[in-house]
């Protein structure tokens, strides 16, 4: 297989829902994509039926992604999308320690136990690697059909790096902006995963539109009053990458987060609602070591607070609800 991938100018690690959608967006002008796969039976699926009926069902795959779980293999190519969940970005990336190519960072999350943002953890156990993050409001089904979207691309290595990438990844219906503020792109992304779930229990539990607005503005304070303190750009916070996901992945049940929320705000219990997810709700993760965080920061972040106490079990949402209502009544400002 490896020498399959040879010559490949771009890979993508993860052949979840989001891998697969990228490898199709970057395959969509005729261009050769390597795309890893974590289950070797997948793989075999993707080169052999040109689906995903896992992680993507619906979605016909283009010939020119060539599926593989040789991870070594992967190791060939100047620039690799990393998709693996936020969780298992370290124990993946571990495999390939050496790589010194472009290394785009795609999940969205924060390492449970570590606290680590996912460049941190990326320089930790790849230290040769030229680290971005790509994100901002994009359901992978949508990009996956060609539908246009536009996303940050964060670059550590500044304005060469994006002279380098912004060619190979841009597609006509796939623009990414230039952003030098990783670790801004980055919180968007882990925070507002925390904040959809919060709008899926309100969508569960009938609260109404009003709510739902409330909610997305009082949960963008919270995203910039974390993201400013550790180092994010306001305007990073603002763009594609924070509010313009935030509001996607609050406003929709094809969002698995929103949905997790929903199934909570309905009466679910949090260990029903998570088992037997064959795909990631980043948010579950994120919400405690995110809250964790900013309290060793002493930032108020109750919306995330109100996450962490309904997927931990300790009560359920109308309770949850009703302690955040009656909260003392304070100014509005997002950073006081
Ligand atoms: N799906 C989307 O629309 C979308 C869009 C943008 C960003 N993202 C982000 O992309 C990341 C990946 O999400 P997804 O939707 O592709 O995943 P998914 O839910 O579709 O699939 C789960 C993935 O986790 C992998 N996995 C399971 N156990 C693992 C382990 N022990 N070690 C390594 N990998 C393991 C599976 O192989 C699979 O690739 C997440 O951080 C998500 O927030 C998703
Ligand atoms: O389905 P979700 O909640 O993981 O959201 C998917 C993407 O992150 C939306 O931008």
């Amino acid at each position: 297989m490896s020498a399959a991938l040879n010559g490949l100018a771009i890979g993508v690690i993860g052949a979840g829902a989001w891998g697969t959608a990228l490898a199709q967006m970057l395959a969509s002008d005729g261009r050769a994509v390597a795309l890893w796969a974590r289950e070797p039976d997948l793989a075999a699926t993707i080169n052999a039926t040109r689906r995903n009926p896992t992680y993507l069902p619906g979605a016909t795959l283009a010939e020119t992604i060539t599926a593989t779980s040789d991870l070594a293999a992967m190791a060939a190519l100047p620039v690799l999308l990393w998709v693996t969940p936020a969780q298992f970005l370290g124990s993946v990336l571990s495999g390939l320690p050496h790589y010194a190519g472009d290394l785009v960072l795609c999940a969205k999350g924060i390492e449970a136990g570590t606290g680590r943002l996912m460049a941190e953890v990326a320089r930790a156990a790849a230290p040769a690697a030229q680290v971005a993050v790509l994100s901002g409001p994009t359901f992978a089904h949508e990009v996956a059909a060609g539908l246009p979207t536009a996303v940050t691309l964060a670059c550590s290595g500044g304005d060469a790096q994006w002279q380098r990438l912004a060619p190979t990844i841009a597609r006509p219906t796939f623009r990414p902006y230039y952003s030098a503020d990783v670790i801004g792109a980055e919180i968007g992304g882990a925070v507002k995963n925390v904040l959809a779930i919060a709008c899926g229990v309100v969508e569960g539990l009938g609260l109404g539109q009003n709510a739902r607005a409330a909610l997305i503005s009082r949960g963008f304070a919270e995203m910039q009053r974390f993201g400013l303190a550790m180092g994010a750009q306001a305007e990073t916070l603002a763009g594609l990458s924070g509010l313009g996901d935030l509001v996607l992945t609050c406003s929709s049940s094809s969002s698995r987060n929103f949905s997790l929320g929903k199934a909570l705000g309905e009466g679910q219990t949090a260990s029903a609602a998570l088992a037997g997810r064959a795909t990631v709700a980043e948010g579950a993760y994120t919400a405690p070591v995110l809250a964790d965080l900013a309290r060793q920061k002493g930032i108020a972040m109750p919306l995330v607070d109100a996450v962490v106490t309904l997927v931990q079990g300790q009560a359920p949402a109308r309770d949850v609800v009703a302690s955040l209502l009656a909260r003392p009544l304070r100014a509005e400002r997002p950073l006081g």
